[in-house]
């Protein structure tokens, strides 16, 4: 009989930006698939992202739009462009924006935090019921994402004891690639969230999410037969 509480660790695909990188990236066993609507080198637009999804369909996958500072009004656009299920807030939205957008939307509202020290974590405090979940990244000057830089994983159960506490899910993003997932698993977050760590020459790499898949999938298996 299968256990009632088998883990599965959640991977977001993010930064999906042409049509090839979305059809990568839809082939494999990831939960999200994440499209950067913010001032990036990843950058896509709503109507370019409803041009794909309507093209291949996004199977069991949940999409997410990233946007960072942009406006309410550009976002609800979004929404009703693509048929978003998250809105990743990955800039320094206050809690009244994400009350307003989520009275007038229906999708489910995550907060990035980015990570500095051990008091970062106080930060999401005034979202908690208010937001259904959380990101955690490391911002690099004035680089809110996609840097491929990582914070001090030792803070993960920090992290961890608020969404345990108040359950709400969450990510860990930054830096993630094949190579500093060995050190990140060790922490079992609940997910994870890769953007430039899944590319080779700036093309989402179908092996490297192959690869992803089969570290935190051996993963899980080792942590559930504990
Ligand atoms: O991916 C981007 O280009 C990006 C740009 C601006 C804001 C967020 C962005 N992506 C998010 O950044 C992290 C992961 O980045 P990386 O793996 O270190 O490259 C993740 O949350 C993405 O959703």
């Amino acid at each position: 009989m299968e256990s009632l509480n088998v883990f599965k660790t959640k991977v977001k695909f993010c930064g999906n930006k042409s049509l090839e990188d979305y059809e990568a990236s839809v082939k494999t066993d990831a939960d999200y698939l994440g499209f950067v609507f913010a001032r990036s080198k990843r950058q896509v637009t709503p109507d370019q992202v409803a041009q794909w999804v309507a093209l291949v369909h996004p199977r069991n996958k949940r999409l997410v739009g990233i946007f960072v500072n942009q406006s309410k009004e550009f976002i609800l656009h979004a929404i009703r462009t693509v048929p978003l299920d998250v809105v990743q807030c990955h800039g320094d939205e206050d809690l009244t924006f994400i009350k307003d957008l989520k009275a007038e939307s229906d999708v489910d509202i995550w907060k990035v935090i980015h990570h500095e020290d051990e008091s970062t974590v106080d930060k999401l405090k005034p979202f908690l019921g208010t937001i259904d979940g959380f990101v955690v990244d490391k911002k690099v000057g004035n680089q809110y994402g996609g840097t491929g830089t990582s914070f001090n994983w030792g803070h993960i159960p920090l992290y961890d004891k608020v969404s345990c506490e108040n359950d709400i899910p969450y990510l860990i993003a930054g830096g993630i690639n094949v190579e500093t997932l060995q050190e990140l698993l060790p922490f079992s977050p609940q997910g994870i969230d890769l953007s430039s760590g899944i590319e080779e020459n700036f093309a989402k790499s179908e092996e490297k999410m192959n690869l992803i898949e089969r570290m935190v999938r051996e993963h899980d298996k080792r942590t559930n037969t504990r």
